[in-house]
């Protein structure tokens, strides 16, 4: 038997890294997915083909008679982590020792912010755990995402793999999620191009907060009372174009407190002021940060904040909210 199924990628709106730090944070699923393939083996061997992972510096050296690889194959094992972890906890939940092959293609950039670890291990889990018959709800699938993450990062709020599992529009707090009410979001991503680590990014926010707590738990304070601030206009009855300015003012404000927190990058910065002077109401990083992406909140002027992202030398991408999360696309026999 084979199973496909597949999860999507994630815009944080609102609260990333101070998530990390128990506070609560707003994120979406959006259209752009992760596709995993399962079936079984019987040799016993665990088998991961990643068509969307490019790991730099294969070198070959050779002479007349012999060739010598110097790839780190140690660096190439690990960009595979995120897989391994999810399929040998999927093994461990169902009490099995099988081989399985997975093989994987994405839509997502990865380390860009938009949550490709989570969508990768949240598609695995789903489609290992269908082909080896074990039940389990969109919740402990998501629980054993974070699980994954908090593995191989060391550190993880575990939003992302809440959002890739459930979908659509969530507030996350502690690992416990409430669906907010959807709303359109006339967004525009802007990738930068570069990536940035998750798990450095959030281990270098970790350096300087015990290193000057006096400053920044007061930041991290303030991101999370500016999430609470974004949930309750979201959640009012108020007219649609106040409540988006009032929202990209919110995103303006969290982006200052994030470039505070050491995370933004010159070409994001430059990506967020061109969206900002070409008409959005508001633009901020989204995600780790470190290079990665930007977002920008950009109601009738999505091609131009598109146009002035690309004139800034970024990638624009215009997505929409996904309301499915974690999706068994085909079981076949
Ligand atoms: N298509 C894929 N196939 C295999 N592994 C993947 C794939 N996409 C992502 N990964 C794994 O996820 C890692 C990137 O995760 P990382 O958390 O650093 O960035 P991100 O999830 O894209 O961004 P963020 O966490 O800020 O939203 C890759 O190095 C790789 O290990
Ligand atoms: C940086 C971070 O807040 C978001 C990454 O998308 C990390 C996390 O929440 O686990
Ligand atoms: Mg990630």
């Amino acid at each position: 038997m084979r199973v496909l199924a597949s999860a999507p990628a994630k815009v944080i709106l609102f609260g990333e890294h101070s998530v990390v730090y128990g506070k609560p944070a707003i994120a979406a699923a959006i259209d752009l997915r992760t596709f995993v393939e399962a079936e079984l083996r019987d040799d016993g061997r665990i088998r991961i083909e990643a068509h969307d992972i490019k790991v730099p510096g294969l070198t070959v050296s050779f002479s007349e008679s012999e060739i010598y690889f110097e790839t780190d194959y140690g660096k190439a094992a690990e960009v595979l982590s995120y897989v391994r972890e999810a399929i040998n906890l999927v093994l461990e939940e169902a009490g099995k020792k099988t081989g399985v092959k997975v093989s994987i293609t994405s839509q997502i950039p990865v380390g860009a912010g938009l949550g490709s670890s989570a969508a990768v291990a949240i598609a695995t889990i789903g489609a290992v755990a269908k082909l080896l018959g074990l039940e389990l709800t969109r919740e402990e699938i998501a629980k054993l995402g974070h699980k994954v993450e908090l593995l191989v990062q060391g550190a993880s709020s575990g939003i992302d793999p809440t959002v890739s599992a459930i979908g659509g529009f969530i507030y996350y707090e502690k690992g416990r999620f409430e669906n907010l009410p959807f709303m359109e979001l006339p967004i525009v991503v802007g990738y930068t191009g570069s990536s940035g680590p998750t798990k450095e990014l959030v281990a270098m926010v970790r350096r300087r907060y015990e290193d000057m707590p006096e400053l920044m738990v007061p930041i991290i304070e303030a991101m999370g009372k500016l999430v609470e601030k974004a949930r309750d206009l979201i959640t009012a009855e108020l007219d649609e174009e106040e409540k988006l300015r009032k929202l990209g003012e919110l995103m303006n404000i969290n982006h200052g407190l994030l470039d505070a927190l050491g995370v933004s990058t010159k070409k994001l910065s430059e990506l967020v002021y061109a969206a900002r002077t070409a008409g959005a109401l508001g633009a901020k990083i989204t995600g780790a940060g470190g290079g990665g992406c930007m977002y920008a909140l950009a109601p009738g002027k999505q091609s131009e904040v598109a146009t002035a992202i690309t004139i800034a030398g970024g990638t624009p991408m215009v997505t929409q909210i996904s309301r499915e999360g974690l999706r068994v696309e085909a079981t076949m026999p």
